[in-house]
């Protein structure tokens, strides 16, 4: 179970808070949404339980256990909003094996079946991958080190209604087997596919009503 307790943000370079008092509780094998307004903190958020940013108070745990910014490193795959615009590998087999230099192409081939992407060839240039194929390969950049939490930030922004119906089904795949929080500003499209949604206002998470946006377990 992933836990925030009392977690409050203020960067140096911000005259106010970010993030005040936020508390949440997400299981593996369940989905949470964060929705807000742009500049609300979506984004810190995820960079604060990623390890990215450390907080400046509250705790952030695992299994019970409070983490450092490095240990929540190792176990949270972050991917940032427009992913396919970071990519540094010539071809998708290097994209893939930036960070893992003994990767070998049995473990190539199982994480792009895992994302959808069985038969690509590891010599396909990022670039000419639909943007659904984008998506999936940055998702299969972080499913390498099989992180036990999965933090997307807008994972359906800029894609066509049809690409983003077939993200959020490989999500509620993925999700079986971790813990997965989605910040997204279109809470509607997740309708029915997330276990838990938070609104985030003023720094702290406001639950979102159970029906008509979740399933429940
Ligand atoms: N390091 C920083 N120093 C100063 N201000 C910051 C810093 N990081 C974020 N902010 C400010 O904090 C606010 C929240 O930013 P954040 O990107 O987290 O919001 P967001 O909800 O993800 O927005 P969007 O939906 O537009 O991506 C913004 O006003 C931003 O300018």
């Amino acid at each position: 179970m992933l836990e925030l307790c009392g977690v409050g943000y203020q960067p140096a370079t911000a005259t106010r808070p970010i993030l005040q008092n936020v508390n949440l509780s997400l299981a593996p094998g369940s989905i949470g949404l964060v929705a807000g307004r742009s500049g609300g903190g979506k984004t810190t958020l995820l960079e604060v339980i990623s390890g990215l940013a450390s907080p400046d108070r509250g705790t952030i745990s695992w299994e019970g256990q409070p983490l450092s910014s490095r240990q929540r490193r190792w176990l949270c795959g972050l991917v940032f909003q427009f992913p396919e615009r970071h990519f540094l590998g010539l071809t998708v087999g290097q994209e893939l094996k930036l960070g893992h230099r003994r990767l070998d192409s049995g473990r190539v081939e199982a994480v792009l079946e895992q994302v959808g992407l069985g038969g690509l060839s590891p010599r396909q240039l990022p670039e000419q991958l639909s943007g659904g194929q984008q998506r999936r390969l940055a998702l299969a950049v972080q499913l390498l080190r099989n992180p036990q939490v999965l933090l997307l930030d807008e994972p359906t922004a800029g894609l066509d209604w049809a690409v983003r119906a077939e993200i959020i089904s490989l999500l509620q795949v993925l999700g079986r087997e971790r813990a997965v929080l989605v910040v997204t500003h279109e809470p509607e499209l997740f309708r029915g596919a997330v276990t838990a949604g938070w609104r985030l206002e003023d720094g702290t998470l406001v639950p979102l009503a159970p029906a008509p946006l979740l399933t429940m377990p």
